[in-house]
């Protein structure tokens, strides 16, 4: 995949077929409610095996009922890429299975 920097037009095309997804500062980024702490930390177990597939990491945060994500490109200086967007398409699949909203 390619992994240059999306340009502001690309990434407010994207976003529009993220509802819930937001881009703040220079990450992409959205946090999820579900039913336990064992749910959501569940969540974060199968986010972190998609992410290892998909070889592309947010930075991923546990609270009690929460679990936020929060991505950008490493590799191109902290830019948003395709890659970006593409583990956020992959998180948004999965995330309902797990009853997070
Ligand atoms: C070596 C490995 O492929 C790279 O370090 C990958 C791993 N995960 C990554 N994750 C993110 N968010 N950006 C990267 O540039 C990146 N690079």
């Amino acid at each position: 995949m390619a992994v240059e920097p999306l340009s502001q037009k690309e990434i407010e095309d994207r976003l529009a077929e993220l509802p819930g997804w937001s881009v703040e500062g220079n990450q992409l980024t959205r946090s999820y409610r579900l039913g336990s702490h064992v749910a959501a930390a569940a969540l974060v177990m199968h986010i972190a095996a998609v992410q290892d597939e998909l070889d592309h990491h947010s930075d991923l945060t546990l609270g009690y009922n929460t679990v936020s994500l929060s991505v950008h490109t490493h590799s191109v200086g902290g830019a948003l890429t395709a890659k970006d967007f593409a583990l956020a398409r992959r998180v948004e699949d999965i995330a309902p299975g797990h009853g997070a909203h």
